[in-house]
């Protein structure tokens, strides 16, 4: 064996100073995307939508740019929670997003089906095929954050998203009811795996409130959240409730409306990122 240039692009060997290469893809040339944050959840239904918007819209209102790539290709809900009605565009160039009412750039399957409640019956491989098309095809304007609502488990799909998309870190959406040890157990490796930091876990459903007396009712029994979030070494980052208002604003494309402090803690983190 001729003696090691530590160059493995021009070289066949399979030695032990073999880099494994990188998989990630460059985005469209035009596109100027500063941090990219995933939000993950170990199923479906947990609000996972809702807290991907909640933390763009949350991001805006502190002056940055923000995007939502919708990456849950099978069960997009952003466009409808921002009221975005129109098409994506293109051209020769690429593909543009759709931008809300107060300016976030929005990518999602749902904009380029003819109609939003055609159902998305491809294979796995389509699927993460139009994910990377949406970072190397779709010219991000000028992106501070990108959200990116990714589609649940550890399949193909999030596997390629991981492996595409350089993400600086990754937010846990869990409910009270659910299995969390173990959801938060998988997320964890799957993000060590990966090599992508994770920044906290947010409770969504955590309580409801009594809209005569304030009470907090712990509608799913009590939270363990707190001590899961240590054996981790993970904090919690928000506490959001059930909230009819918030059902509605996602109903009514109003998302961009939603009053609430929850996410400061969740948003400060993102910053620091
Ligand atoms: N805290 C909350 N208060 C009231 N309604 C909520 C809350 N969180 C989520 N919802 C409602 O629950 C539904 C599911 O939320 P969402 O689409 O965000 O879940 P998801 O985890 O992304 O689901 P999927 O993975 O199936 O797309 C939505 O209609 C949303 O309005």
């Amino acid at each position: 064996m001729s003696e090691c240039t530590h160059d493995c692009s021009s070289c066949s060997q399979n030695c032990g100073e073999r880099k494994p290469e990188s998989m990630l893809e460059k985005p469209h040339e035009l596109s100027k995307i500063g941090k990219v944050i995933g939000v993950v959840s170990g199923k479906g239904g947990v609000g996972k939508s809702l807290v991907t918007s909640l933390l763009a819209v949350s991001l805006q209102r502190n002056e940055h740019k923000t995007a939502v790539f919708d990456a849950d290709i099978t069960g997009p809900s952003i466009p409808k929670m921002f009221g975005i009605r129109d098409k994506a565009r293109g051209d020769d160039m690429g593909l543009y997003p759709a931008k809300s009412k107060l300016g976030t750039e929005i990518m999602s399957v749902n904009l380029l089906l003819e109609n939003e409640s055609d159902p998305v019956i491809w294979r796995g491989p389509v699927i993460a095929g139009v994910v990377k098309q949406f970072w190397t095809d779709v010219i991000w304007n000028e992106v501070d954050y990108m959200m990116v609502d990714m589609p649940p488990g550890t399949g193909d799909v999030p596997l390629t998203v991981f492996q595409t998309i350089p993400i600086n870190g990754i937010i846990i959406v869990t409910t009270p009811q659910e299995l969390v040890s173990m959801i938060v157990e998988k997320a964890v490796k799957m993000a060590k795996l990966m090599n992508v930091p994770i920044l906290g876990i947010v409770e969504n459903m955590s309580y409801a409130e009594c809209p005569d007396c304030g009470k907090k009712i712990q509608v799913f029994g009590d939270s363990h959240i707190e001590e899961i979030a240590k054996e981790y070494g993970l904090p919690v980052l928000a506490r959001i409730p059930m909230n009819p208002k918030l059902a509605a604003a996602c109903d009514k494309g109003m998302i961009e409306l939603f009053e609430g402090d929850w996410l400061q803690d969740a948003v400060s983190a993102i910053e620091a990122v």
